[in-house]
């Protein structure tokens, strides 16, 4: 059975159809990309994926208890909650918060501790903020960010904060992470550094990955398969060898200004 399983979902803005009967499937542990030119639909398509925007049609349906389970309807907290996390083009970090607060952010929505034990700081709470301080820096250490868990997130040069992001959507404990152009703004030596991190992750945590990317020796280097999207709907899907030579994807991509896809 596969982890996601998307059937035709489709997103209209009034009279634009930005994501069109779109299907699509990732299984556990597995690393896909989804591609395509600029205005394609597939930031629309992780915003439906993950509660943010509701489909105008279609069903996208998590494997939760060896069950698919639907979540059309449910709240982003909820869909969090089943196992999906995400990181945004932009970075959304909490920026006057140190590194480690804003991984042990990530860990409260999964920690047992209600609000009264919280208010009235029991031993409970105590042990719990121990286990998550613990859990934190080794996540930390695994990004190899434990130096810098003192600082203002602020104070990270511009690809530590794309990391750290990373290792707060991890903290929430998914199966299943979305990042929505990780390497955007990076240069080549960052880009480089956060290949081998998303290689660390599948290997550390044996999790299932969507990635959005211009970068293409990123996306070649690192999914299993691609899907590639234009103009909202799905005009390929395949290996990275396959993407690289199906003629509507070179078409799609020398039509327009994007990357190529060498
Ligand atoms: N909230 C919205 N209201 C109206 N139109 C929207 C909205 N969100 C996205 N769109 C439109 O839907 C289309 C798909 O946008 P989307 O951001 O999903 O593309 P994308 O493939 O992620 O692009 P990029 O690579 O530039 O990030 C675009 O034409 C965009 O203008």
């Amino acid at each position: 059975m596969e982890l996601l399983q998307v059937e035709h979902l489709t997103k209209n803005f009034g009279g634009l159809t930005a994501v069109s009967d779109v299907s699509l499937k990732v299984d556990d542990n597995e690393l896909i990309a989804l591609i395509g030119p600029n205005g394609a639909g597939k930031t629309t398509i992780f915003n439906l994926l993950t509660g943010v925007s509701v489909p105008t049609s279609g069903t996208v349906k998590l494997k939760v208890n060896d069950n698919l389970e639907s979540l059309n309807g449910k709240p982003v907290h909820t869909i969090a909650d089943l196992g999906m996390a995400r990181t945004f083009q932009n970075i959304r970090l909490f920026n006057n918060l140190t590194v480690l607060d804003n991984v042990m952010v990530g860990m409260t929505s999964k920690t047992k501790e209600n609000m009264l034990s919280e208010v009235f700081r029991t031993p409970s709470f105590y042990q719990t903020e121990d286990s998550m301080y613990e859990a934190a820096m080794k996540l930390l250490k695994l990004f190899k960010m434990e130096d810098s868990a003192d600082q203002l997130a602020s104070n990270l040069a511009y690809g530590e904060q794309r990391r750290l992001e990373i290792a707060r959507a991890l903290a929430t404990k998914p199966k299943l992470l979305f990042l929505d152009e990780p390497a955007a703004g990076m240069n080549p030596n960052e880009t480089a550094d956060l290949t081998n991190t998303i290689k660390m992750i599948q290997e550390e945590f044996k999790i299932a990955i969507v990635l959005i990317e211009h970068d293409m020796s990123l996306v070649m280097g690192l999914a299993k398969r691609i899907y590639v999207l234009e103009y909202g709907k799905l005009i390929a899907e395949g290996t990275p060898s396959e993407i690289q030579n199906n003629e509507e994807v070179i078409r799609a991509y020398l039509g327009g200004d994007d990357n190529d896809l060498a």
